[in-house]
């Protein structure tokens, strides 16, 4: 059997692929340094330097500049650009490396804007709150693997195409947590930015933009989705988009009592 020819730019791409993903690592660990005030030399709520008004203008505008690059950049016409200037194996690690950038410069020029709407003083509610700060980052990081983790943040493209393989795309599944609700990782999201002992003006601001934004991505989400995997319509019928529901049966109950075989794996949340 022959040995597939491998791409003279595979070792550059896939040196891209790595360096694109250590500063997506770098960002994350940032980002819960930021959101929760800890460790890091400006947070969400370090002093404010400007006055509110000014403070609202700048954050509304780093919010949207993100929100902007997110989505444009995930939507297929954008990819379908993007791989005609660069070989496809890159267009994934593109995407990490802009949004990272996009957080980077969120939180530094992030204006702090004083103002606090609830301060808990209370040892066990701060606790509580401080693990479903936690709770939250754990759930992003764990749904990132439930789907692919190597996949969303390009090194499998990057790497498949180092070995001069070709990168079929993932079949739609639904592991774990996928079988609560669509969304665990936007829900992980949700407790890290809301969950706080202490909420300031700007954390407010924070947390309801980036809500806004959650609600908008799932629904552009979602369409991609279903162009294209049509088992999508089904899942998104049966599955919550956001809030367990304790009371639903499990996938083989709901299959027997609608007397349907049960036994698709990547169908069948
Ligand atoms: C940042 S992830 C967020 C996934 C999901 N919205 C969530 O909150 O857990 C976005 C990527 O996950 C992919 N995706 C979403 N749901 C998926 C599923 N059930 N299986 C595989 N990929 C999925 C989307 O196509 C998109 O490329």
């Amino acid at each position: 059997m022959s040995t597939p020819a491998r791409p003279r730019l595979g070792p550059l791409v896939f040196a891209y692929a790595l360096a694109s993903y250590l500063v997506f690592l770098a960002t994350f660990l940032y980002a819960i340094g930021f959101v929760g005030n800890l460790l890091v030399p400006r947070s969400i709520d370090s002093p404010a330097l400007v006055p509110l008004g000014d403070a609202l203008l700048v954050n509304l505008g780093l919010l949207g500049a993100f929100a902007v690059q997110h989505s444009l950049m995930a939507r297929p016409a954008f990819k379908r650009g993007l791989v005609r200037v660069l070989p496809a194996a890159a267009e994934r690690s593109t995407y990490v490396l802009a949004s990272s950038l996009a957080l980077l410069a969120l939180f530094w020029f992030w204006q702090p804007m004083g103002g606090v709407v609830w301060d808990l003083h209370e040892p066990f509610a701060r606790g509580a709150l401080l693990g479903l700060y936690a709770f939250g980052w754990c759930l992003v990081l764990v749904s990132t693997f439930l789907i692919n983790h190597a996949d969303l943040f390009g090194l499998r493209q990057a790497w498949l195409y180092l070995r001069g393989r070709p990168c079929p795309p993932l079949a739609f599944d639904t592991p774990g947590l996928y079988r609560l609700v669509r969304h665990p990782l936007y829900l992980g999201w949700l407790f890290a930015f809301w969950a706080t002992p202490t909420m300031t003006v700007a954390h407010l601001v924070f947390a309801l933009m980036t809500t806004a934004y959650i609600v908008v991505a799932i629904q552009l989400e979602e369409n991609d989705l279903l162009a294209v995997h049509p088992e999508y319509a089904d899942y998104r019928r049966r599955v919550p988009m956001l809030i367990p529901n304790p009371v639903r049966k499990p996938p083989a109950a709901q299959a027997a009592a609608q007397h349907l075989p049960h036994d698709s794996k990547r169908t069948t949340p």
